[in-house]
């Protein structure tokens, strides 16, 4: 039997993981006993508002910061006592821009200079990076005669030349423009399908961390509020938090009336609504239902609306207001007191509303989640 090659064995490929890590400065938790497995080749965005600690994991496993308690460890070795620059991760930091007064060349030939490499290997690998970021033919400018988007190309070429398994980048994309953003994720997402690298994306925009993640961890106060894939935590938040910070969100407070073992009605705003969930409810129950505006049907005021229907339950609304978005209509509709919107994709047969139009407003069944709130 032939044997297992000793460098192939040894090979690094970028698996990560935290193991009950915490930081705190004075008291404040950045980092509150995170335990978190990161498989080898992964696009994983930690995805959460500002101060929710996104960075401080992304610098603890650089090494800029060290944990307060817990050990971090890629491919299973420990990692805590290895200082930042012999970690061999490349890093696209905000606050780590490429060097002003260096050339394109001497930016991404910088890590290998690091590391020692043969001039004439780096010559190759320099090479093969910008051709990689589309940048060949920029060698002998400076960062301030690039764009935004360019300069962001070099620093993945500074942080991919050298080949390293773990990439780590930081709101890298939030200094460029929105087309800029759009192009640049594509460009990412290929780099990581093509490379096979494991990336650790930290991004406070919850449409980045959506299109571009195998899976978002969503971060609250510190703590991990859910791991999973963008469809599983867009569709199923494990609660109202998450369920407000990724993807627009309505929601609407109720009480339980009954629950059937199948669906749970609810008393909300003037009627009733019925959702389908895998919990069970007691009536009384106060509760907070979600509604993506994706999912609000609106259809023309008929007399007898506001009554349930077969795919849900009907509530009687006014527009109050439209937006165009170009690919859809944004609808706020006050319905019972509050304002819900809706968003409905455009097409050339489809209804449109006016601002005053009386409308009835509906959902499925099985697009309403609900979530217990706090006696
Ligand atoms: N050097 C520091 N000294 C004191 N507190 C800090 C320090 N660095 C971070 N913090 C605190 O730790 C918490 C987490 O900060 P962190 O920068 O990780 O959040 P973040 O989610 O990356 O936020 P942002 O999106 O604004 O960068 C915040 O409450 C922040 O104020």
């Amino acid at each position: 039997m032939e044997k297992t090659r000793p460098d192939r064995e040894q090979r690094p490929s970028g698996q990560v993981e935290f193991r009950d890590i915490s930081k705190s400065y004075q008291g404040v938790m950045a980092a509150d006993c995170i335990n978190l497995k990161i498989g080898a080749g992964e696009f994983v965005s930690l995805l959460g508002p500002s101060g929710s600690g996104k960075t401080t994991l992304l610098m603890l496993l650089a090494g800029f910061i060290e944990p307060t308690a817990g050990q971090i460890f890629v491919d299973g070795k420990r990692l805590d006592q290895v200082p930042p620059n012999r970690r061999n991760q490349g890093i696209v930091f905000q606050s780590y821009a490429l060097f002003p007064n260096m050339t394109v060349r001497e930016n991404v030939a910088f890590p290998l200079k690091a590391r020692g490499v043969p001039e004439g290997t780096a010559r190759e690998l320099i090479a093969i990076a910008l051709k990689r970021v589309r940048m060949v033919g920029f060698e002998n400018r400076y960062p301030s005669q690039l764009s935004g988007g360019q300069q962001q190309r070099i620093a993945l070429a500074r942080a991919i030349v050298f080949d390293p398994p773990l990439i780590l980048m930081d709101e890298s994309l939030s200094a460029l423009d929105r087309k800029l953003r759009q192009e640049m994720r594509v460009e990412i997402k290929d780099l990581h399908s093509e490379l096979g690298k494991t990336i650790i994306y930290v991004t406070h925009d919850q449409e980045e961390a959506l299109t571009m993640s195998d899976r978002v961890v969503v971060l609250q106060a510190g703590r991990i509020a859910q791991i999973g894939h963008p469809l599983e935590v867009y569709e199923d938040p494990c609660n109202a938090y998450v369920a407000g910070f990724v993807g627009d969100a309505n929601f609407i407070d109720g009480v339980v009336q009954g629950d059937d073992g199948n669906s749970v009605d609810i008393a909300v705003l003037d009627g009733v609504v019925r959702a389908c969930t895998p919990a069970r409810w007691t009536a009384g129950q106060r509760v907070r239902v979600l509604v993506r505006p994706e999912a609000v049907q609106i259809e023309p005021h008929r007399p007898g609306g506001g009554q349930e229907c077969g795919r849900g339950s009907a509530l009687a609304g006014v527009v109050s207001q439209i937006a165009f978005l170009g690919d859809a209509h944004q609808y706020h509709i006050e319905a019972g007191g509050q304002s819900l919107m809706a968003k409905v994709a455009r097409s050339r047969k489809g209804q449109h509303f006016s601002s005053g139009d009386k409308v009835e407003i509906s959902f499925h069944s099985e697009d309403l989640r609900v979530f217990a709130l706090d006696a």
